[in-house]
């Protein structure tokens, strides 16, 4: 059987490599993750106190060396918190940390009693674990793959589950410890398994903040940095995917391609940073009036293109001229400008290419006009009932 020295020291050279894995992913600046660090690196110093006992005076090698498990637990709770974006930690619970390590002192030096000592540690180790993966599971983003927030979460329950057992083990008095680092084979047992929670439980860390560096590349390759807007590339897919599901249930599908006008003159007047924040006030405007389900994407410099699943040509025509009268109440600051935009719809077995190519003609058209209006590709050279001018 393992003696407790040889778990320990298992114990200590995980807590080790944890803090190397984790302080490797601090440059990254993941929230939670620097506290995950210092808890890694306070649980290495802990157990190295507890495993030279020998050489160290005992206020270090036992009471200091508790407190910092006390701590370091702490921090990991409050790195699981602050990677969700939480509270770190309430009032109750601060007071709750003082008051366990108050109690395990009174254990230690005013009436020594090891099975309080770990009764009292094992229930704080356990409402620390439990809140772990009770904040894994409940905040786990819906938009992201579940795999990595469920290990963490389980494996934090289960560590508390654990610790709740040994905690009810010596409180009721089912077993006896001794001395510190008993060897018993319910102390074995029981630290065994709770050492292996702790490389499980780093291993999950790992992993989601992987998952939230791999959301920051997702959104870096598919959204535009200054307009929030989907990326050419993005919205090209997605339209793609829009427009097969159309096609298969046969329920309307409208797309428009807006241009901001005379952009150019904008810049010369204004400087190009007016010009940037009037981009980013036209994309602010449109990505409000969007309803849910519609595409929206920078297909260049100041060209947009809108995607309107279930949405007639004429519907799409009346959502423009909406937004361009939003814009005229509402204008960007020192930098007024208009848009102008073609606006078409699919027919069966239309392409997303040729469909884009109709509403780009009815976009020159809606420029040739005059600008600061709207086209429908169907009323292109036709009747001008369709085009939507200001006023
Ligand atoms: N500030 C800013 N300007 C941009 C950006 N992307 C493209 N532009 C400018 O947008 C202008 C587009 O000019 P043109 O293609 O001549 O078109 P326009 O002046 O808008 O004229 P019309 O489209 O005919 O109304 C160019 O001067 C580009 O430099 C950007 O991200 N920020």
């Amino acid at each position: 059987m393992p003696s407790t020295v040889a778990l320990l020291s298992i114990a200590l050279m995980s807590c080790v490599m944890s803090a190397a894995v984790l302080g490797s992913l601090l440059r990254a600046n993941v929230r939670g993750v620097a506290r995950w660090c210092a808890a890694y690196g306070i649980f290495s110093v802990g157990i190295g106190l507890v495993l030279d006992k020998a050489h160290v005076p005992p206020w270090l090698g036992i009471a200091f060396a508790h407190g910092l498990f006390l701590l370091g637990s702490f921090a990991i709770l409050q790195g699981a918190r602050e990677f969700f974006g939480r509270n770190k930690a309430t009032a109750p619970e601060y007071a709750a940390v003082v008051a366990v390590y108050i109690a395990l002192l009174y254990f230690i030096y005013v009436r020594p009693n090891l099975d309080a000592s770990v009764f009292v540690t094992s229930a704080y180790f356990a409402y620390i674990r439990a809140a772990v993966g009770w904040t894994a599971l409940r905040y786990r983003p819906a938009h992201r793959p579940k795999y990595s927030y469920y290990f963490l979460g389980i494996a934090a329950l289960v560590g508390a589950l654990l610790h709740l057992a040994r905690s009810i083990a010596y409180g009721f008095g089912w077993d006896h410890q001794t001395a510190f680092l008993d060897p018993s084979p319910l102390n074995i047992a029981f630290l065994g398994l709770g050492i292996l929670s702790f490389p499980f439980m780093s291993i999950g860390m790992v992993m989601l903040a992987h998952d939230r560096l791999a959301e920051r590349m997702e959104r870096l390759a598919t959204i535009d940095e200054l307009t929030g807007s989907l990326v050419r590339r993005a919205f090209m897919e997605r339209a793609d995917a829009a427009v097969a599901a159309s096609q298969a249930s046969g329920t309307p599908l409208a797309l428009a391609i807006l241009d901001l006008d005379n952009f150019k003159a904008v810049n010369d007047r204004h400087g190009h940073a007016a010009g940037d924040c009037a981009l980013v006030h036209f994309a602010s405007t449109v990505l409000k009036s969007l309803r849910s389900g519609d595409l929206f994407g920078r297909l260049g410099g100041e060209e947009f293109a809108v995607l309107f699943p279930a949405t007639r040509e004429a519907e799409a025509l009346q959502l423009m001229n909406g937004l361009r009268l939003a814009i005229a109440a509402h204008p960007c600051g020192q930098t007024p400008y208009t848009f102008s935009a073609g606006v078409d719809e699919f027919g069966p077995g239309d392409r997303l290419a040729r469909v884009l190519a109709r509403a780009d003609a009815a976009l020159y058209t809606a420029k040739a006009l005059g600008r600061d209006c709207v086209v429908m590709a169907s009323s292109h050279g036709e009747s001008d009932e369709q085009v939507e001018q200001p006023g």
